[in-house]
């Protein structure tokens, strides 16, 4: 599947502050790609590059084939819509003037406006100044503004910071939803848990650096090469348990009537097998997945380690 976007082994610097290090990742049509890392992982500035406000020291940056930063950068970011982190607007324009001014600047017609306001659910406010809105109502103009003259690609930075889990919810509707209609999306994000499955894919930044990049189930491969079971015991010698396990297997946690065993990927079948033929001293098993809050500790405690 050809790139949408990409950065190909991007290096990105502000005086001495290495901002972005030899990154190469790339977003493909109709996929929604999440972005995460720490305040300062470098999430801004990639998105920056691709908006071609900066420019590379290292690397190459591409927007449907284009350098956005360079002569025909104009072309490449026609076909990119932007939610700024922190969207701050004119609080004496109503929604409908700011949509207005937008469209303008973006040389596309108004006539879509009102259908977006409606998307984003603040059509009733339209004609309210921005300085009446809740924070929620201003975010859902933003969105609205980036959705101005059907982009192919979205950049949304952080679209959920400062929300109420009601709001929250509803900019990752919009995300389905602009996913569903074929768009690109690409969202940053601290918030691990609420973004895991939402995406199809998932980057991982730290300090400037990709850790890791693929769909959920590439990490959890990637970085946690075993399965965790639970097993819930029933008067049982927990030792001729342990003891009659396939070997390889180590116990994480241990309590009464209850195990938590790290099991290699390989002996997986093994494990079930073996425990299910302990007849009525095991009670339940169940399958421990880590999520991405899991696997993004994970990663940078391997960085770490390998410093
Ligand atoms: N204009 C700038 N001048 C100097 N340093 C900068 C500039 N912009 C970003 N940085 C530094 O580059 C690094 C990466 O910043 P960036 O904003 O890309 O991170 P981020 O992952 O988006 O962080 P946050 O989640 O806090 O927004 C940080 O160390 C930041 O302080």
């Amino acid at each position: 599947m050809s790139a949408i976007a990409q950065w190909d082994g991007v290096t990105k610097r502000y005086g001495n502050v290495l901002a972005v290090q030899d990154v190469t990742l790339a977003l493909h049509p109709g996929e929604a790609t999440a972005l995460v890392g720490h305040n300062g992982a470098g999430k801004t500035t990639l998105i920056k590059l691709l908006l071609g406000l900066i420019r590379p020291e290292e690397g190459a940056v591409r927007v449907s084939g284009i350098d956005p930063a360079g002569a025909h950068g104009a072309d490449a970011r026609r076909a990119l819509g932007f939610l700024p982190e922190n969207v701050a607007f004119h609080g004496a324009m109503t929604g409908n003037e700011l949509m207005s001014f937008y469209a303008g600047l973006k040389g596309h017609s108004t006539k879509r406006n009102g259908e977006l306001l409606s998307l984003v659910g603040i059509a009733d406010a339209a004609g309210r100044r921005v300085s009446t809105y809740s924070k929620g109502m201003r975010q859902r103009l933003g969105i609205a503004q980036a959705l101005i003259g059907e982009p192919r690609l979205l950049l949304f930075d952080e679209p959920t910071s400062g929300l109420d889990p009601a709001s929250r919810i509803d900019v990752f509707n919009t995300i389905d939803m602009l996913r569903g209609s074929g768009a690109t999306v690409l969202v940053s994000t601290h918030a691990l848990a609420e973004v895991e499955n939402r995406v199809d894919r998932v980057a991982v930044m730290h300090r400037g650096r990709l850790l890791a990049a693929g769909t959920l189930e590439d990490l959890r491969e990637g970085v946690v090469p075993h399965v965790g079971l639970r097993v819930r015991l029933r008067n049982c010698d927990t030792e001729r348990l342990l003891a009659a396990l396939p070997p390889g297997i180590e116990c994480e946690e241990r309590a009464e009537e209850l195990l938590i065993l790290r099991v290699p990927a390989e002996n997986k079948m093994a494990a079930l097998r073996a425990l299910a033929g302990m007849g009525d001293a095991v009670e339940d098993i169940q399958t421990v997945t880590p999520g991405l809050e899991d696997l993004y500790r994970r990663l940078v405690q391997r960085e770490a380690s390998a410093a």
